[in-house]
């Protein structure tokens, strides 16, 4: 109890800045700091990862003290972010890293903040699927958003905890009660699944992953992860088996890795790639880069739901364009409509959740 009291009082006197290991090294350091000639302050933007300790949260952080664009870079856990942020800020890259340690701690860790990306929240295990994680995360989730309400209301917030298909919905909610919601900031984060088609797809083509791209639409689970193998650019023709095979593999990439994890967790290290990826295309966007698409889970009239995934047009002000679906064949129309089904329910439990 002693202890644990005069470690957060340690960690609020530094919440600026990492925390040392002892109090005799604190003082060393910030002594030393004090010298430092460092202004920080580079032109870049400012980005605050909330779960930043955990499986996702360490390499993405990892990833985006590498982006240039990145000018100060804010790590929020409720474990762990003194050591995660030690030893980020070691890395010879522009951004300067902080960290931040707990709810009390949130406040700091939001203010001014352009960009916030969520990984916290817990991952499955084998046998269950995204929703089942829906009592713990739905809770995390609208914590968190209610902080960005109040600390940065204008930030684009990248939503990754699953299931994304409600807790995209439920912070909307969210933000709608606190009175700043704008559609066009929050995107639930589905680049893995066009990474996965994308490599999947250039696996049966026997051609590079990075010379292929794949829309995926629709949402983050199962049937709802619609691969749209009849727009695949540059296009290709694909057999009926390749199809099925290729559509079924990619709608179950995330339990291919659940199981091969095998209790250990989901997947960590290509999801920290894809969410890497997608929030460097969000920032590109704010700095009014042309022509940036990516697919996300967006507030949308692409069809009759209140949130669908599909392509993106990212800009200064989030997503400033959604594109129609295109021309389906049979087989996508048929998918679509499962997908539509499944999706209707967990948009509304996400809502539902809120409101209740
Ligand atoms: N959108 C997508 O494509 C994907 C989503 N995910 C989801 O991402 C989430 C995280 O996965 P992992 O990193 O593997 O889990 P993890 O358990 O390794 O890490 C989660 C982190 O969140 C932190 N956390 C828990 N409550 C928090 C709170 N209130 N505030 C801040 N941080 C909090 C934990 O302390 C932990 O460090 C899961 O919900 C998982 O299902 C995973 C892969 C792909
Ligand atoms: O499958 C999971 O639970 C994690 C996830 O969303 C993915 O890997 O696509």
């Amino acid at each position: 109890m002693e202890r644990s009291a005069e470690a957060s009082r340690r960690i609020a006197r530094i919440s600026s800045h990492l925390q040392p290991p002892s109090s005799q090294m604190e003082e060393i350091s910030l002594l030393r700091r004090s010298n430092c000639r460092s202004k920080g302050g580079a032109p870049g933007f400012k980005v605050a990862i909330l779960g930043a300790a955990g499986g996702i949260g360490q390499p993405l952080a990892l990833l985006m003290k590498m982006n240039p664009l990145v000018s100060v870079l804010h790590l929020y856990d409720v474990v762990n972010t003194p050591g995660v942020t030690a030893d980020i800020s070691h890395m010879d890259t522009g951004a300067v890293v902080r960290g931040f340690l707990g709810q009390p701690q949130l406040e700091s860790a939001l203010i001014g903040m352009d960009l916030v990306i969520i990984p916290a929240g817990v991952p499955r295990k084998p046998g269950m699927t995204r929703d089942d994680l829906f009592n713990i995360n739905a809770g995390i989730v609208r914590t968190l958003c209610e902080g960005i309400a109040k600390w940065c209301p204008n930030a684009i917030v990248n939503v990754i905890s699953n299931p994304v298909n409600s807790t995209v919905p439920i912070a909307a909610e969210v933000f709608k009660q606190a009175g700043t919601y704008d559609p066009k900031h929050l995107l639930g984060v589905t680049t893995l699944d066009v990474v996965r088609a994308n490599t999947f797809v250039a696996e049966v083509l026997g051609i590079n992953p990075r010379e292929v791209s794949v829309p995926v639409v629709g949402g983050h689970a199962g049937v709802t992860i619609l691969p749209l193998l009849s727009q695949v650019n540059p296009p290709y023709s694909f057999t009926t088996e390749e199809i099925r095979y290729l559509t079924d593999r990619i709608q179950n990439g995330g339990t291919e890795v659940v199981e091969a994890k095998a209790g250990a967790g989901s997947a960590t290290l290509s999801m920290a790639y894809a969410a890497a990826k997608f929030a460097d295309a969000c920032l590109r966007g704010l700095r009014g880069d042309a022509g940036i698409v990516e697919c996300s889970f967006v507030a949308s009239q692409v069809t009759e739901l209140p949130f669908f995934a599909s392509k993106v047009r990212l800009g200064r002000s989030g997503a400033e364009e959604i594109f129609p679906l295109g021309p389906l064949n049979e087989f996508e129309r048929a998918g679509l409509e499962k997908a539509k089904k499944e999706l209707a329910g967990s948009i509304q439990k996400g809502v539902s959740f809120i409101r209740k």
